[in-house]
C-alpha cells in the first residue's frame, strides 16, 4: 500500500509513502534537461524540463516511482492491482508505456492544465521496459500548486478525476475512494456536541473526541480517510522546516509497521521511504523505514544542462543524536 500527498503552505510539496514487502532498488535520481529520452512509440526527446524523484536506474534508464520537475510538478504511480488496464498501440494516439508516463508528462508539461490537454491524446500501452521487468499496475497523482488530479487507466478507457484532497491511495477506483468521505462527514477536529440524546448527559471524558470513527487500519480506503481528514486539518507556518515536519507527520498517520501487513507467509508489507519534495523550489527530502533522519537532496545543486542522470543512494543508516554521552577517545 501507499498514500500519495499534495500540499501547499507558502511553498508546494508533493511525495509519497512507499510500502511494500520489498525494495526495487531505488535511488535518488535527478534528470537533468538534455537526458536523452527515447520513447517507444519513436519520439525522442532530447530536451525537456529536469526532474528530481525516487527511481529504479536500468541499463542508465530512470524508472521513476515518483518525481516533481523544475516547474513545480509532481507525479506518482501507486499500485491498482486488479484494476489497471494498459492496452495495446492505438493509431492516432500518443502511445505511452505506463513506465514512461512519468518522464514524458513532466518532461514537457509545467501545470496540470498542460496535462490535461496531453492526456487527451495518450494512449497507455502495457509494454514492459524489459522482459525482467514485470508492468507494474498503476494509477497516478498529478498535482501543481493550484490542482490535483488522479488518472486511471481501466478496461473503460482513461479516466482524470478532479482530486479536491489531493490524496490518492491504491484501491478502490478514486471515485469510490471520494465517495466514501461522505461516512466521515461527522468527523471533526472540534469536540463532538451531544446529537444522540438530550435525555441522557453524555460527557467529552476526552480530548480528541471529535474524529472518534477515523478508521485506523491499514486498508487503502482506511488510509485514504485517515490522511485526506489529516491532511484538510493540519495547520503549519510558512516556514521550510516546519511545513516539511508537517508533511511527514501527515504522512506518519498512514505509515506502515513491518509485521502488521502479512502479504504471504512470513513477508511484511511496511512503508520503505516516505518522500516530501518541496516542488517550488526542487528540493526531495525523504526518510527511510531504517532511518528516520530527514535527508535532502537538492536538484538546483547540480548542473540540470547535463546529460547524464545524477544518482544519489537512500542513506538507510539511523543517526541518534546522543545529547549526553562521553567522548571516549
Ligand atoms: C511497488 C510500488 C507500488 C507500491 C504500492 O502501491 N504498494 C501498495 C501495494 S497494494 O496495492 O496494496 O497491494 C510500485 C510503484 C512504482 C513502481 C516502479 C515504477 O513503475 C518503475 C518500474 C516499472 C517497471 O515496469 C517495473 C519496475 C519498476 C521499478 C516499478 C516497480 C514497482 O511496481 C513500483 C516500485
Amino acid at each position: 500500500m501507499c498514500t500519495a500527498l499534495a500540499y501547499k503552505t507558502k511553498d508546494f510539496y508533493f511525495g509519497r509513502t512507499l510500502d511494500y514487502e520489498s525494495s526495487y532498488g531505488e535511488e535518488i535520481v535527478i534528470t537533468p534537461r538534455q537526458y536523452p529520452f527515447a520513447f517507444r512509440n519513436g519520439a525522442k526527446c532530447n530536451e525537456h524540463y529536469a526532474l528530481i524523484g525516487m527511481a529504479h536506474v536500468a541499463g542508465g534508464y530512470p524508472l521513476y516511482y515518483e518525481a516533481v520537475n523544475e516547474k513545480g510538478l509532481g507525479m506518482a504511480g501507486l499500485n491498482f492491482v486488479g484494476n489497471a488496464c494498459y492496452g495495446k498501440e492505438k493509431e492516432g494516439k500518443d502511445n505511452i508505456a505506463s513506465f514512461e508516463l512519468i518522464p514524458w508528462i513532466l518532461g514537457q508539461c509545467s501545470t496540470v492544465k498542460e496535462v490535461r490537454e496531453l492526456l487527451e491524446k495518450i494512449n497507455v500501452t502495457n509494454l514492459a521496459f524489459h522482459e525482467s521487468f514485470p508492468v507494474s499496475p498503476l494509477h497516478w497523482l498529478i498535482a501543481d500548486e493550484k490542482e490535483t488530479i488522479t488518472v486511471e487507466a481501466v478496461e473503460e478507457g482513461l479516466f482524470v478525476y478532479d482530486n479536491p484532497v489531493g490524496v490518492l491511495t491504491n484501491n478502490p477506483p478514486f471515485p469510490q475512494q471520494m465517495f466514501q468521505l461522505n461516512n466521515y462527514m461527522h468527523l471533526s477536529p472540534k469536540q463532538p456536541k451531544n446529537l444522540f440524546s438530550e435525555r441522557l448527559k453524555l460527557q467529552t471524558y476526552s480530548r480528541g473526541m471529535g474524529a472518534l470513527g477515523l478508521p485506523g487500519d491499514l486498508s487503502s480506503a482506511s488510509r485514504f480517510v485517515r490522511a485526506a481528514f489529516t491532511k484538510l486539518n493540519a495547520i503549519a507556518t510558512q516556514k521550510e522546516e516546519d511545513s516539511v515536519g508537517q508533511f511527514f507527520h501527515i504522512m506518519g498517520t498512514v505509515e506502515q509497521s513491518k509485521g502488521c501487513c502479512e502479504v504471504k507467509e512470513g513477508a511484511y508489507e511496511y512503508t520503505i521511504y516516505t518522500s516530501c519534495c518541496n516542488a517550488s523550489k526542487g528540493i526531495y527530502y525523504y526518510t527511510t523505514y531504517f532511518n528516520h533522519q530527514i535527508n535532502a537532496v537538492d536538484m538546483h545543486e547540480e548542473d540540470l544542462d547535463g546529460k547524464k542522470v545524477v544518482v544519489y543512494p537512500v542513506l538507510q543508516e539511523e543517526t541518534i543524536h546522543y545529547q549526553n554521552k562521553t567522548q571516549k577517545d
